[in-house]
């Protein structure tokens, strides 16, 4: 197996239940769900994405001919010391990918592998954090995980429908869109209301890093 790999890079989770942990982001090339063209984004199953991850011209992207020499580039981004290594694997689409070998060789070097997915794709076993983010009508099969992070609002969705599934965490995240205040202050509001779900913003964005 050959991975597809857009960008790896340093940096802290902006998101979510491990929010300002320090990661390093793996982020495989491709998605199911939408081809990442602009002109096919309104007609896509995910209409909303925020992320370039086609081809494999980022930082450190590329096509890595096994599972060993993709884990090997991760640590080199790590750098000195064993202890807390952590790597977040996302895309696009990072399913279309990630197999037991790739888990395995990250394990053997002492990262906790976390993953961002879409829920369409069931993982393959081994994986610490999955991250599971539901997208408009696509069909969700990953019911269980550690934390659902929902984009808000969704025309198609009602975050309650979510509540019945098996995770720790319930986020919910503000549609970064041209309206994305607006956004922030229905996704309070619901949070208030809810008090199941808890408000995860993007706080990378905020402070200007990747
Ligand atoms: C770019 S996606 C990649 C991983 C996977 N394909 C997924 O959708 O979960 C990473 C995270 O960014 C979120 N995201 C993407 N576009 C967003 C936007 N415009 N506003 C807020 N969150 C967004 C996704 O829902 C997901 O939680
Ligand atoms: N800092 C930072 N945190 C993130 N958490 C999830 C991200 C993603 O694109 O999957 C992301 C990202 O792109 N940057
Ligand atoms: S599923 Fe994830 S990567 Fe794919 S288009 Fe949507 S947000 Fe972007
Ligand atoms: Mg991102």
């Amino acid at each position: 197996m050959s991975y597809s790999v857009k960008e790896i890079f340093k940096s802290l989770q902006g998101e979510g239940f491990h929010t300002g942990r320090v990661a390093i982001f793996c982020r495989f090339s491709g998605c199911n769900l939408w081809n990442g063209k602009e002109y096919s984004k309104s007609s896509a199953l995910c209409k909303f994405c925020d992320t370039d991850f086609v081809g494999t011209d980022g930082i450190n992207g590329g096509k890595f001919k096994s599972a060993d020499s993709l884990a090997q580039k991760i640590l080199e981004e790590w750098g000195d010391g064993r202890d807390n290594r952590y790597v977040i694997l996302t895309g696009g689409e990072p399913l279309l990918q990630v197999d037991i070998f790739l888990i395995e060789a990250l394990h053997k070097i002492n990262f906790t592998v976390a993953i961002e997915t879409n829920g369409t794709i069931v993982p393959p076993n081994g994986i610490d954090w999955v991250c599971v983010s539901p997208k408009g009508s696509s069909n969700i099969i990953l019911k269980e995980g550690n934390e659902l992070k929902l984009v808000y609002p969704q025309l198609e969705i009602d975050p309650s429908i979510f509540l019945r599934w098996n995770f720790q965490y319930f986020f919910l995240q503000p549609l970064d869109d041209y309206n994305v205040k607006f956004n922030t202050k229905l996704t309070v509001d619901y949070c208030i209301n809810n008090p199941k779900w808890r408000l995860s913003l993007q706080t990378h964005k905020y402070i200007g890093i990747p």
